[in-house]
C-alpha cells in the first residue's frame, strides 16, 4: 500500500496514553480534546489528518464532510456504529478499529453480569449499605445446570461460552456466519433462534448493531422465551428492544436484565435502569487497564503502519455494518 501522509491526529476521547506516545514517537502531532460538542468538533476537525475516537464521539456525515484533510478515523475499540462509515468511504477516509483488544474485558463483564443476576449481588450490596440484613429477599439460583443462549458467536460470544461452561452451564447459540463446527469446538451447540428462545434460562447478545439485529429481542421473541428468562446486553443498546424489555420485566416474563449499553448513552429514560430487577453499568465493557492499553497501542501502530505504507490492518467497510 502507498504511504499516507498523516502529520496531525486529534484524539477526542480518553484513550490510553500509549496511543499519543507512539504517534508522537513517529513524528505525528497529537492534540487531545475531550467532551467536544458537535459544532466544536466540526470547527476543529478541519485541522487534522487523523481522528481517534472510542464510542462516545458520534462521527456523523456532517462532521466527516467538514473534515477537509481527514484521511483516517481510528476507533480504539470494536464497534464502529458511532462512525458513518458510508460517508467516510465516499470521501476516501479510511475507518479502522482494534477489534480484539477489548474482547476479554467485554467477555468478563458479561460473565460478571450473569453471575450478579443469578445471586442479586448488586441489589444485596446496596441493601447492606442501607443498613439492612435481608437474607430472604435475595435468595438466588445456581448457574450450574442452567442453559445459556448466546446470540452472536464471534470473538466475545465464544469467550463468554467457555467461561460460563466452567460454571456448569449448557451453552447453546445462534450465529448466521460462524460455522457450527467452530462453535462446537467452543462447546456451543448452534440452532435456530426459534429453537433457542424456549430453552434458555439466560440469554446474552454479542452481535454488532445493524438493521438485522435491532430489536432481536422484542415483544414477540420474549413471548417465546421461558417465563423468568434473564438477559444480558454488553454489545449495543437496542439489540434488546428497551420498551419491550420494560414490559417483559413488568409482566415477569423477563426475570432480570444486566445491561452495559443503551440506545441513548447516557440514558435519559430511567424506567429500565430504575427497575429493581435490572442491574446496569455505564458502558464499562472495555473499561479495563488492559483493554485500553491494547486498543490505544493497536490503533496508534495501525496509523503508523499506514504512514509507512505497510499492509492495512483493521480497516472497516460499510458492509461489515450490515449496510
Ligand atoms: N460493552 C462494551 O464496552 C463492548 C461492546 N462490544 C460490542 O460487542 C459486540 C460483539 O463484539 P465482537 O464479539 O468483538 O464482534 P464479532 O464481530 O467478533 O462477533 C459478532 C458476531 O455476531 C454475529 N452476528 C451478526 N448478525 C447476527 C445475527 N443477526 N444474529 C446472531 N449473530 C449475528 C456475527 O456473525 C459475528 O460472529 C459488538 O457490538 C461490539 O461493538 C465490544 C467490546 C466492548
Ligand atoms: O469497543 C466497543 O465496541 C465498545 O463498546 C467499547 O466502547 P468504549 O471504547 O469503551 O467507548
Amino acid at each position: 500500500m502507498a504511504p499516507i501522509s498523516i502529520k496531525s491526529v486529534l484524539i477526542s476521547e480518553s484513550v490510553d496514553p500509549r496511543c499519543r506516545a507512539i504517534l508522537e514517537e513517529n513524528g505525528i502531532r497529537v492534540t487531545e480534546k475531550q467532551n467536544m460538542k458537535k459544532d466544536e468538533l466540526i470547527a476543529e476537525i478541519k485541522d487534522y489528518d487523523g481522528l481517534v475516537v472510542r464510542s462516545a464521539t458520534k462521527v456523523t456525515a456532517d462532521i466527516i464532510n467538514a473534515a477537509d484533510n481527514l484521511k483516517i478515523i481510528g476507533r480504539a475499540g470494536t464497534g464502529v456504529d458511532n462512525v458513518d462509515v458510508d460517508a467516510a468511504t465516499k470521501k476516501g477516509i479510511i475507518v479502522m478499529n482494534t477489534p480484539s483488544g477489548n474482547t476479554i474485558s467485554a467477555a468478563e463483564l458479561t460473565c460478571a453480569l450473569l453471575m450478579s443476576l443469578s445471586r442479586n449481588v448488586p441489589q444485596a450490596a446496596m441493601s447492606m449499605k442501607q443498613g439492612n440484613w435481608d437474607r430472604k429477599k435475595f435468595m438466588g439460583a445456581e448457574l450450574f445446570g442452567k442453559v445459556l443462549g448466546i446470540v452472536g458467536l464471534g470473538r466475545i460470544g465464544k469467550e463468554v461460552a467457555s467461561r460460563m461452561q466452567s460454571f456448569g452451564m449448557r451453552t447453546i447459540g445462534y450465529d448466521p456466519i460462524t460455522p457450527p463446527e467452530v462453535s462446537a469446538s467452543w462447546g456451543v451447540e448452534q440452532m435456530s433462534l426459534e429453537q433457542l428462545w424456549p430453552q434458555c434460562d439466560y440469554i446474552t447478545v454479542h452481535t454488532p448493531l445493524m438493521p438485522s439485529t435491532v430489536g432481536l429481542l422484542n415483544d414477540e421473541t420474549f413471548a417465546k422465551c421461558k417465563k423468568g428468562v434473564k438477559v444480558v446486553n454488553c454489545a449495543r443498546g437496542g439489540i434488546i428492544d428497551e420498551a419491550a424489555l420494560v414490559r417483559a420485566l413488568e409482566s415477569g416474563q423477563c426475570g432480570g436484565a444486566g445491561l452495559d449499553v443503551f440506545v441513548e448513552e447516557p440514558p435519559k429514560e430511567r424506567s429500565l435502569i430504575n427497575h429493581p430487577n435490572v442491574i446496569s453499568c455505564p458502558h464499562l465493557g472495555a473499561s479495563t487497564k488492559e483493554a485500553q492499553a491494547r486498543c490505544g497501542e493497536d490503533i496508534a501502530l495501525q496509523i503508523v503502519d499506514m504512514v509507512q505504507g505497510k499492509k492495512l490492518v483493521g480497516a472497516v467497510s460499510s458492509t461489515q455494518q450490515g449496510k
